[in-house]
């Protein structure tokens, strides 16, 4: 076998040199052994039951031989009693090892998985963003999970593999010892039979590979579509049938292949029946025919077709594991990949904290700033589609020479065109990317000097789409601090101007939100996301306000929550509102990964410029209520007619 596995939902042509396919490196195999080095204990004791194992194995047919020969033939009962009892003895000793080898290479191969999955989850979730943004979810919890619990059955069923051949070595050279003759005759006919088995196996290997490849094809497809916003996207947009055919083809696939492993299965098990009635025969015929000729006794001959018997599970156990280690290298080396990866932003060395409750400045000098190539964050393994990379991906230049400085305490709003770079502005403040060139300071630190959890405490965000888990709507909450009591979380509910809802739900907080859970409006969530930010109380807010799918009472409340949740902090924030605009301290007009204009509403009206044209785009449409400043005040008690379409001048 090729010591490849490949990746799901990925058409491969015959010579294309494939990324998906994972290669092992070199010292792989040194890197595996090294996950034994705290297990050794147990490994020792694991060759010792399998040593003593084995050695039952060969006892069980010299106890025969001796009830045959010198109990039956000799007629003294006393003997075939003795060696029957001393037979079922080692039977059940025999079993009892069995269980305990099994617990053995259980807690081995358990306790290796466990280190290794606790090591790639640890490594995984300190990758940046763009290694998220640029990894298919599907495979990547896959790569976590799926794989790692094959990589244990690999791993066990190879140790297990590794007891064979102990076994293979003793019954050997117990069938030297009482035949030499059948013992050669036996070890020439094994490869008449080994060969077809080990194509078998192979066979049955590369089904079920493929089983998994396409298992994993339809199940990341089913969790892209079946996921709300995928079903939302395929009821809206879908093509119906289209998509029942493409499901209805790959469990087609899946029912292929499955039919065919069954068959190949059942393969290997009338092969391994039929050998072992062959061998049986062979035995028989030719020991037979030694026993007539006087070459040794009817009890040598029971004991020599008992062990043949015996020694085929383990010979053919043994056939597979060249593969079965190779299988378990491959699975190793697929998790070795992702822990490979270095995070891009890491935590400095002596990284200091910024000084609590008190909001910092935040300053951008010459910032440059372009997102990361796939080479540069992700594994073309775990990415769905390849065209980026085998194109030659460039990442253009996305902020170009930023500079600004935005005062402790005060509001700066960021407008600009759709794609202008804003949100890439506020990504940077939170440290989700790190520049290119240039320095983005809080508090007068370069953020690469803070540590990461004073930057975790110092800055929060609100973005347009808040996300909840699938939890109680406390438990969302919780998340941003966990020490909160009951009192406080009402009250940053209150101050989010959410606590009315949340009172006339049955079950209150209690209430299970996210995913599958009560469904929010985009207001009420943003409004839980302010909450939260309440609860968490940064000193820095990133707020991206939102602007779609709000109805006018909830935007209302949005804003109020919104007064409360920037009052004496340093703020930045995506705006779509003329309330916010116009109460900021600062708006920049960010155009072309630049800042085109800064000032004030009046002073930036006065200019003529961009924010002007953007302004009065926006007052293009009549409906638009929002814009007036005259409404402005009133919007925040009052519900108001919403524009219809939204500006594209204020952000996207
Ligand atoms: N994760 C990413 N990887 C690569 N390019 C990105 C990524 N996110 C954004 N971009 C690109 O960076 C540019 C700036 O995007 P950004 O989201 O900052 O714009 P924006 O001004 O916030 O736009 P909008 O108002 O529409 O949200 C765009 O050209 C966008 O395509």
């Amino acid at each position: 076998m090729d010591v490849v596995l490949r990746f799901e939902g990925v058409d491969k042509s015959e010579h294309d040199p494939d990324p998906w396919v994972t290669k092992v490196r070199k010292g792989t195999v040194r890197r595996v052994l090294a996950y034994f080095r705290p297990h050794v204990g147990k490994v020792a004791l694991f060759v010792l039951v399998a040593v003593l194992e084995a050695l039952i194995v060969v006892a069980t047919p010299l106890l025969l031989k001796e009830l045959i020969d010198n109990g039956i033939v000799k007629n003294d009962l006393g003997v075939v009693i003795w060696m029957a009892v001393l037979t079922a003895g080692l039977a059940f000793l025999g079993a009892a090892l069995a269980l305990l080898s099994g617990y053995i290479s259980g807690k081995i191969g358990e306790g290796i998985t466990y280190d290794l999955r606790v090591q790639a989850l640890d490594h995984v979730r300190r990758l940046p963003i763009a290694f998220f943004t640029r990894t298919q979810t599907g495979v990547l919890v896959g790569r976590l999970h799926t794989e790692l619990i094959m990589a244990q059955q690999h791993f066990t069923g190879l140790l297990m593999a590794a007891t064979s051949l102990v076994m293979v070595v003793v019954v050997l050279a117990e069938l030297f010892y009482l035949s030499w003759l059948v013992a050669a005759i036996s070890l020439l006919i094994i490869p008449i039979f080994l060969v077809p088995w080990i194509r078998v196996g192979r066979a049955i290997q590369r089904r079920s590979i493929r089983q998994m490849d396409e298992n994993a094809g339809l199940g990341g497809l089913l969790q892209e579509r079946f996921n709300v916003q995928g079903a939302m996207l395929s009821k809206l947009f879908g093509r119906p049938d289209e998509e029942m055919a493409e499901y209805t083809e790959r469990a087609g696939k899946i029912r292929e292949v499955g039919v065919s492993l069954a068959v190949w299965g059942r393969m290997a098990f009338v092969m391994m029946a039929l050998m072992a009635s062959l061998a049986t025969a062979l035995v028989y015929g030719i020991g037979g025919g030694l026993v007539l000729a006087g070459a040794f006794q009817l009890g040598t001959l029971v004991a020599i077709a008992t062990l043949l018997g015996r020694m085929f599970g383990p010979i053919t156990q043994l056939s597979g594991m060249q593969e079965l280690a190779q299988t378990v290298v491959v699975s190793f080396s697929r998790v070795f990949e992702l822990l490979d990866l270095k995070p891009l932003i890491q935590e400095r060395p002596g990284a200091v904290a910024l000084e609590k409750d008190v909001a910092p400045d935040i300053e951008f000098e010459n910032v440059k700033f372009r997102y990361p190539t796939a080479d540069e964050v992700s594994l073309a393994s775990l990415e769905h589609l390849r065209t980026e990379r085998e194109r030659g991906e460039v990442s253009p230049d996305v902020l170009r020479d930023v500079s600004f400085h935005v005062g402790a305490g005060t509001l700066t709003a960021l407008v600009g065109p759709s794609g202008a770079g804003k949100s890439t502005i506020t990504h940077l403040v939170s440290r989700l990317y790190d520049p290119n060139a240039g320095t983005v300071r809080v508090g007068g630190h370069d953020l690469r000097d803070l540590s990461f959890a004073s930057l975790r405490e110092t800055v929060g965000v609100v973005s347009q789409d808040a996300y909840l888990f699938h939890n109680t709507i406390r438990e969302n909450l919780l998340y941003a601090r966990p020490t909160a009591t009951e009192e406080e979380l009402i009250e940053a509910c209150k101050g989010a101007q959410i606590w009315d809802l949340i009172e006339s739900l049955p079950l209150g907080l209690d209430t299970v939100s996210g995913d599958r859970g009560y469904r929010m409006s985009g207001g009420e969530k943003q409004r839980l996301a302010i909450a939260r930010l309440l609860l968490k109380a940064p000193t820095i807010v990133v707020l991206d306000e939102a602007t779609a799918h709000l109805d006018s009472e909830s935007e209302a409340a949005v804003q109020r929550a919104l007064k409360t949740a920037l009052r004496n902090r340093t703020s930045l924030v995506i705006a779509h509102r003329l309330s916010t605009i116009r109460e900021a301290d600062q708006i920049l007009v960010i155009d072309g990964g630049g800042v085109r204009e800064r000032g004030t509403h009046d002073e930036l009206l006065a200019q003529g410029g961009l924010y002007a044209e953007l302004y009065y785009t926006q007052f293009a449409d009549p409906a638009n209520d929002a814009a007036k400043p005259e409404v402005e005040e009133a919007e925040l008690d009052e519900p108001e007619p919403q524009p219809a379409i939204q500006p594209i001048g204020f952000g996207g």
